[in-house]
């Protein structure tokens, strides 16, 4: 088998001495694979994507990406959070743009070069047409469709996503859920596709999307089990219909039904 995109060996993070966010995790990521993590609030979700991206150290363990040590922010690894965080003066191109000049493609890129990347990639995320418009013309739909699109402009190899979709109202997380394994390139072979770390509090989202769903436990957060999800590529409203996508939804709903119940007590 080959080496791991990311390797996180016995990764623990405090906070403040007291708070352990995460206990000991020892992860292995695949190259090109979609990883979604989920697991009750406050189980330490954001903290791993966060020492994923190099925005937190680890308190003791190690991360590793392509065999070197995880130490800081990297241009290979884009991050996109729940909140758009999209710049409110900036049109539907300044923002997607943004990605490129302040990303890891600013280097190499000649001004044709740039303009050609940023016109495709808002033609991907399905926003032709709306490249003048500001973020306050955009549903929350189409304004996640901008954030997604900044992320791929610099074209990562891996992207870091923390509840991209939990802003937004069911029909439209349905339809971005598509978009996304589109995006991804569900219908490309494996080795063509970028490497994905999903978190979401969403099970049936986590299912419909991964290729494994890493489930963790809380206080301290503790990966709890690893779930091969074996549902057939491409994915799409029958994978939502079918049996075994209601199998996996519920034998992941047990493992964290208990401490789902105490986290909403507390
Ligand atoms: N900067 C911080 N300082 C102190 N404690 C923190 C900090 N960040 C997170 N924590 C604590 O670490 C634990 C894990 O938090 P984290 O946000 O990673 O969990 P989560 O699984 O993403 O939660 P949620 O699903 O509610 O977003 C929680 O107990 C949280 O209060």
């Amino acid at each position: 088998m080959s080496a791991p995109k990311i390797r996180l060996d016995s990764v623990s993070k405090s906070f403040g001495g007291s708070v352990v966010a995460v206990e000991k995790l020892s992860l292995d990521i695949r190259d090109g694979e979609f990883l979604a993590i989920v697991g009750p609030s406050g189980c330490g979700k954001t903290t791993v994507l966060n020492m994923l991206a190099g925005l937190e150290p680890a308190t003791s363990g190690t991360m590793a990406l392509n065999g070197k040590p995880i130490e800081g922010p990297g241009a290979e690894r884009g991050v996109m959070f729940q909140d758009y965080a999209l710049f409110p003066w900036r049109t539907v191109r300044g923002n997607v743009e943004f990605g490129l000049v302040y990303g890891p493609a600013e280097n190499g890129l000649s001004p044709a070069e740039r303009t050609e990347r940023v016109e495709r990639t808002i033609e991907m995320v399905g926003l032709k047409g709306s490249q003048d418009k500001y973020p306050h013309q955009l549903s929350g739909g189409m304004r996640q469709r901008v954030a997604l699109a900044r992320l791929m402009a610099s074209e990562p190899e891996i992207l870091l996503m923390d509840e991209p979709l939990a802003a937004l109202d069911a029909q439209t997380r349905v339809i971005l859920q598509d978009e996304l394994l589109r995006i991804w390139g569900q219908d490309r072979p494996a080795s063509e596709r970028r490497t994905v770390v999903f978190i979401t509090h969403a099970i049936d989202e986590a299912v419909f999307l991964a290729d494994r769903v890493a489930v963790l436990s809380s206080h301290p957060g503790r990966l709890k089990q690893i779930v091969d999800i074996d549902l057939p590529r491409p994915r799409g409203d029958a994978t939502r219909r079918s049996g075994d996508f209601a199998r996996l939804c519920q034998s992941i709903w047990e493992l964290i039904r208990e401490e789902a119940y105490r986290a909403t007590m507390n």
